[in-house]
This record gives C-alpha cells, sequence and structure tokens, in this order.
C-alpha cells in the first residue's frame, strides 16, 4: 500500500501541523514516491507504474515526492510571481491573453476566467514561439530570469512525461505501436502543442466578499490536457471532488508536486483514468484566509494534431454503443481552443456543449454535465 495523506497523520512541518488545527474533510490521496529512479529495478518500476495508475483511475490526482525539481527553483519561481503580480494592472493589462481567438497565453485579470477570483499568466513553450506575443520585461529583459524559466518548463514537462511512460507501461501499450513511448511521440515540448506554464495569485478576500461567490475562488472545472503538476501551493485551499461524491481539500504535502489528470488523457484512455473536478475555495484555515495565494503550474497537452482516440492498450476499450464517426476526429488543438473559448465569462455554453456531444459520440465517453462546469452559478 501506498501511503495516504489523510487528515490523522502526525503532522511533521509547519503545514502539517497547521493542517492537524482543525480537522477537516481531507482527500485520501495516495502519495508516489519516484525517487532515484535511474536505479530502480524492473519490479519497483513497475510497482510504481501500477501506483500511478491505479490514482490516476480512481481518484485522478495523486502527490508526488522524489521527483527532482529542486526546492530552491520552486522558491525561486514563486518569486518571479510575485514579482509579475505586484505590478501595476494597467502594465499586466499590456499582456491581456487574446480570448476570442481560443488562446490561453499571456495575463488574465481577476474576473476574466468563468468563476475564477484570481489573475493568471500562461507562459507557452520557451522556444522560437515564445516571441510570438508580447511578454513583461519582469520575464524577458533578464535572460538569466528567462532562461530559469525555461528551464523550470522543460523539467515539469520532462516528470509529466517519465509518468505517463509508466501508465503506458502499465497499460501494456504493444512495443509496435510505441510501448513506453507512445505518449512522448504525441507531446513534444518544441512541436506546436497547447502546454503551458501558468503563474497564479488569489489575491486576499475579506469574508464578505468571499461569502458573496459562495466561498468559491475558482469554480469546479476539470483541466483541458492531459496531466497537470501544481509546484506544492502552501495554502489549503483546493478542494478535489472525491470518489465518494464530496469536495475534499488536498492537503499539503511538503515539497511533493500535485499531479492531476485532464481531459485529453481521459479521452486518449476511453475514460479508463478519470479527469476529475476541482475547485478553489477560501483558504481553509483563518490565518490562511486574508492573504494572497500563489501556484505554479504546469499543464501538459498533446501536440495540436494529435487525434483524441483511445491509445492501443488491452485495458483501455471503447465503451459499448459506440458508433464509428465518419467525422475525422477532433484533434488535441480543437479541444483547447473549444473549451478556453467557452471558459470566458464573454461566452455562453452553446459551443461547449456541442463539443461534449462530439466527443461523447466519438469515444462513448459519457462525460456528465458537471464534468465541464465552470460553477456559472457561483460567478
Ligand atoms: O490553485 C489551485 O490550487 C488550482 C488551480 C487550477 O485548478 C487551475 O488553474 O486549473
Ligand atoms: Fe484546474
Amino acid at each position: 500500500m501506498s501511503p495516504v495523506a489523510t487528515s490523522d497523520e502526525t503532522p511533521t512541518s509547519p503545514v502539517a501541523a497547521n493542517v492537524e488545527a482543525e480537522s477537516p474533510e481531507w482527500a485520501a490521496l495516495p502519495i508516489i514516491d519516484i525517487s532515484n529512479r535511474s536505479e530502480w529495478s524492473d519490479e519497483r518500476r513497475l510497482e510504481v507504474a501500477r501506483q500511478i495508475v491505479d490514482a490516476a483511475r480512481n481518484e485522478g490526482f495523486f502527490m508526488l515526492t522524489g521527483h527532482g525539481v529542486k526546492e530552491e527553483d520552486v522558491q525561486r519561481a514563486y518569486e518571479i510571481n510575485d514579482t509579475f503580480f505586484d505590478l501595476s494592472i494597467d502594465e499586466k493589462m499590456k499582456y491581456l491573453v487574446d480570448q476570442d481567438a481560443g488562446t490561453y497565453i499571456g495575463y488574465t485579470p481577476a474576473g476574466l476566467r468563468v468563476g475564477g477570483r484570481m489573475e493568471m499568466y500562461n507562459f507557452p513553450a520557451f522556444n522560437r514561439g515564445f516571441d510570438s506575443t508580447p511578454h513583461p520585461s519582469v520575464f524577458k529583459s533578464d535572460p538569466a530570469t528567462w532562461r530559469f524559466l525555461s528551464e523550470f518548463s522543460r523539467g515539469a514537462h520532462e516528470v509529466t512525461l517519465f509518468l505517463l511512460e509508466l501508465m503506458a507501461v502499465t497499460l501494456d501499450v504493444p512495443s509496435s505501436e510505441g510501448g513506453q513511448d507512445w505518449f512522448r511521440v504525441r507531446h513534444d515540448y518544441d512541436g506546436p502543442n497547447g502546454s503551458l506554464l501558468r503563474m497564479m495569485r488569489y489575491p486576499a478576500l475579506s469574508a464578505s466578499q468571499d461569502a458573496s461567490k459562495n466561498n468559491l475562488r475558482l469554480g469546479g472545472h476539470t483541466d483541458f490536457g492531459t496531466l497537470t503538476v501544481m509546484f506544492s501551493p502552501k495554502i489549503p485551499a483546493l478542494q478535489i471532488l472525491a470518489p465518494e461524491g464530496e469536495w475534499r481539500y488536498v492537503k499539503p504535502v511538503e515539497g511533493a508536486l500535485v499531479c492531476n489528470v485532464g481531459d485529453t488523457l481521459q479521452f486518449l484512455t476511453a475514460g479508463y483514468l478519470k479527469s476529475t473536478q476541482h475547485r478553489v475555495t477560501r483558504p481553509r484555515f483563518p490565518q490562511d484566509a486574508e492573504k494572497d495565494r500563489a501556484n505554479v503550474i504546469y499543464f501538459l497537452r498533446p501536440n495540436d494534431d494529435v487525434p483524441l482516440i483511445p491509445l492501443p492498450s488491452p485495458q483501455v476499450k471503447p465503451a459499448t454503443g459506440v458508433t464509428e464517426s465518419t467525422d475525422p476526429p477532433m484533434t488535441a488543438a480543437d479541444w483547447v481552443r473549444a473549451r478556453v473559448k467557452f471558459g470566458f465569462k464573454k461566452n455562453n455554453d452553446t459551443g461547449r456543449n456541442a463539443w461534449q456531444d462530439r466527443i461523447n459520440k466519438d469515444q462513448g465517453v459519457q462525460m456528465r454535465d458537471e464534468d465541464y462546469a465552470y460553477s456559472r452559478a457561483n460567478e
């Protein structure tokens, strides 16, 4: 059994002690350790691969330790995050996302993302495409900062690919079809794709400001891509819709990445792996509630032209009753565009539902409407 983060663990860090103080409802998430991976025996590799797929099937979320991203680098990323969000709103608005184009690169002010009371900055891959949109000088003018962010983003990409390599092993993807590299060739850092590094700030709000929105700072949603890794946000406020059907908080584990399955991995496995709904509330503890909350996240998405059809695996079977579609399959780029476009306030649900119908028809993945909910009721 892998260890599980629950409320009755002995507190070992200020974060854990903090959590212990009020015994709220925590999600029972596996803590998966990938340290010393270059020295693993075949048995160890298969064991960890199995743990990852189990977590991706059951909770859709897990905590990852031993991932190799240095704590000092994570701290530096958070310092850069602060430097950017401390700029004036006028300065930040110069880099506003182009929501109508369905792109997500640049700045999103609080309130623009549906159900979202936080600011975000999304970076594309740090390669030739980086210069196709303007970026603030706090990221660009100092070559050392740019280089650091570039390496940080590539490092996160490699962690996600390692997890997917293990998933391909557990899913028994035949070697004639790419075997353990099945995902790697479809998630090329330098190829055209929607993968991104995100910085976030949830500004402090008073109790009455939060109460006016049901204490939600980011409404229930699933992530669009394949895998998401969050760099240890320290303030508990993230909740997942746990397998029991209850919203439960994710308990921070010192140094662990919070990893979760996104929509495209669910589609690529015909629903075998689960893109789990999650949301962000007013921080769980009163002492955190009136502080800003920062987050740094890497979202891995497939190459733009990857068709969202199930991968070759004996475990992954299209649901019964799926009829062969004569339309070309939806691609990863189609999916991101549709979700981005309808995830902003000024758009309505019609287009999103059309895409949802399409994916259901193509794959027999019957996603519930709530799986796409952006909590319009809580805007
Ligand atoms: O801030 C968090 O904990 C979660 C953010 C999130 O779910 C997202 O940006 O998609
Ligand atoms: Fe998310």
